[in-house]
């Protein structure tokens, strides 16, 4: 069986329910979703200093769930914050959602495009392709420019605005696939996809999927290397709870 965390790293129990419900949605029947984010920091993550707050809360929750023996953990924020610090601290595997949409775009197209949430978002969203070496695989991006929490607002706003960037993505990126760059948009791939006819691909599911097949195939996050668990050392105040 597998056991598998899913983490959103902001603290909105909306969003957590709708990543949770993407998670559950494609988990395969011996699979147990664990939908969870921190108890304290940022409603919402929209930049890096927001990343930076969340990535503790993220660390936090890889903590309590290697201790809790899960299979492995996905960070279901689309800026995949704190992804190789916890790699360091997780035995299991680590995927965040962002690599994971982008992967398997790869995978059914030659270029794809990515729809994000505020303008600010797309930098962050373009840092990701250069680490992850995705960046002549993606032909543009967008942003619906309005701010992530506008899609648990329940005013379906937000989520017409993707279906309008998605629009605009066919129409003039050349691309054959679309990412959908928000945890919160995890909902809506499947929809869009069979309305607009090209691949809407959500981090979330690709991410479930992916932990699924690296347990089957017996793979975790490497040890040998940079990886490794980090190097013990008294940690003080408030990151206390990190020692041992
Ligand atoms: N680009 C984004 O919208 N990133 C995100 N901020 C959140 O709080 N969740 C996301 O997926």
């Amino acid at each position: 069986d597998c056991i598998i965390q899913v983490i959103n790293p902001n603290t909105s129990r909306a969003m957590t329910a709708t990543i949770a419900d993407a998670a559950r949605a494609v988990a395969a029947p011996g699979t147990e979703i664990l939908a969870v984010c921190p108890q304290e920091g940022a409603p919402s993550i929209e930049g890096h200093f927001d990343e930076a707050i969340a990535a503790i809360g993220v660390l936090q929750q890889v903590k309590l769930g290697r201790e809790a023996g899960v299979s492995g953990h996905i960070i279901a924020c689309f800026g995949d914050p704190g992804l190789l610090a916890a790699r360091e601290l997780a035995s299991r595997p680590v995927v965040g959602i962002a690599e994971a949409a982008m992967h398997m775009a790869t995978l059914v197209a030659t270029r794809f495009s990515i729809v994000t949430t505020l303008p600010r978002t797309l930098t962050i969203a373009r840092h990701l392709l250069h680490q992850y070496g995705f960046e002549r695989h993606c032909a543009a991006l967008h942003a619906i420019d309005l701010p992530v929490l506008a899609l648990e607002d329940g005013s379906g706003l937000a989520q017409q605005k993707v279906r309008e960037q998605c629009i605009e993505a066919i129409r003039h990126d050349g691309s054959g696939a679309i990412v959908l760059g928000c945890g919160g948009m995890a909902d809506l791939a499947r929809e869009l996809t069979q309305e607009l006819g090209i691949p809407v691909i959500d981090g979330v599911s690709a991410a479930v999927k992916m932990i699924e097949s690296l347990h089957a195939l017996g793979l975790s996050t490497s040890k040998h290397g940079d990886l490794d668990f980090p190097l013990v050392k008294p940690l003080s105040g408030m990151f206390g709870s990190f020692n041992g």
